[in-house]
């Protein structure tokens, strides 16, 4: 899809980025003016499970809340042990009966995914909703457990896996009246990024902006494709893909002094704060007017386009196919006519 990165495409990549970010900015900066942002009304959900990857912070750890305190049993995912019983047991603290708990699970390891999927599954518990929402941003050239660049092996490949291995368990937990959900977190950066099929990993030339870039648009590719196999199969489990804004949180801590000089002295009115970035997670994971509805871009809670090329259904099955190579899962999409 894209040429071989050379060192000004990697400059490009990185202003491409900026300048998305800054139009966000200055967008929400428009909006806070207008009155800010308000919380979508969510229902009760008693007796519903979900699963939030990266649930001990930022985003995540808001969603996991915001889901406890609707009545659901919430399953953390993450990789920060100590950090996760401090915010297990500060949710309890809020919460008279929270149901809440934190299950190991590195993102960045097959191996771990694998256990934990395990684990979840030996609870013989349902699964309603699964939230894939941890992520990295901007970090140096490094790989994953398996050997994947970082960005893409966690969050997508590691996202593409737990998603694959979780499937049976959202199709037992749906029903026709109400489907299963899988609500993945992408970004506005994916308006800027570019599917490199001949060199995922980045290896000819990195570029930390490019990776994170693509890591999101493969995201968005993965959760319509999956929205079109689930329909093939009749199954009662939807796919939806949720831009959370710019948020104040400590994904930004690998980024550039000035932008981070930016986030301390003027976040709290340029950015999102953690709870307004989950409230998109939060509708598409509960709300009834997404019953059934799936294949959507949610941005601040309306159904938005995301980049053309996502919606090449070509690609969405290269991707695919490539990534059931790349984590050992059987390609069930080969065989099958997707509407
Ligand atoms: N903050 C923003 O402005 C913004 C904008 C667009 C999209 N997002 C997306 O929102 C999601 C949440 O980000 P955030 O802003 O809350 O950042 P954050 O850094 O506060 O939280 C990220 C979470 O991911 C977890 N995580 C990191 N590596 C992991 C691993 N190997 N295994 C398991 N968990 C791991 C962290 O422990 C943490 O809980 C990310 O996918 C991010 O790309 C954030």
């Amino acid at each position: 899809m894209s040429p071989t990165r050379s060192p000004l495409s990697a400059l490009r990549a990185a202003l491409r980025v900026y300048a998305v970010g800054v139009a966000l900015l200055a967008l929400q900066l428009l909006r806070r003016c207008r009155g800010g942002f308000s919380q979508p009304g969510f229902c009760p959900q008693p007796d519903r499970v979900a699963v939030v990857t990266g649930g001990t912070d930022g985003i995540g750890l808001s969603t996991a809340r915001l889901l406890t305190r609707l009545g659901m049993r919430v399953v953390i995912a993450g990789n920060n042990k100590d950090r996760a019983e401090e915010v297990v047991s500060r949710i309890r603290e809020e919460m008279l009966n929270a149901k809440v708990e934190f299950l190991y699970c590195d993102l960045a390891s097959m191996r771990s995914i694998r256990q934990f999927v395990q684990k979840f599954k030996m609870k013989r518990i349902p699964l309603h909703v699964l939230v894939n929402n941890a992520g990295v941003m901007m970090v140096p050239q490094r790989k994953t457990e398996d050997g994947f660049e970082e960005h893409f092996g966690l969050n997508y490949l590691g996202h593409f896996l737990l998603t694959n291995l979780l499937l049976d368990s959202l199709k037992e937990s749906g029903s026709p009246a109400h489907c299963s959900r899988v609500v993945t977190v992408s970004s506005a950066t994916h308006y800027v990024g570019e599917l490199n099929m001949e060199d995922l990993q980045g290896s000819r030339s990195y570029s930390a902006h490019g990776a994170y870039a693509q890591s999101k648009l493969a995201l968005v590719m993965f959760s319509y494709h999956l929205q079109r196999l689930l329909g093939a199969q009749g199954c009662h489990v939807t796919a939806n893909v949720v831009d959370p804004g710019v948020v104040n949180t400590d994904l930004y801590k690998h980024v550039f002094w000035g932008t981070r000089l930016v986030q301390k002295v003027l976040g709290w009115l340029l950015f999102k704060t953690p709870d307004e970035g989950s409230w998109t997670s939060v509708y598409a994971a509960v709300s009834p007017e997404l019953e059934g509805v799936g294949g959507c871009y949610l941005y601040n809670a309306k159904e938005t386009q995301s980049l053309k090329v996502t919606y090449d259904q070509k690609l969405q099955r290269q991707l695919w196919a490539q990534s059931c190579q790349m984590t050992g899962i059987t390609d069930v999409t080969r065989d099958i006519v997707l509407g």
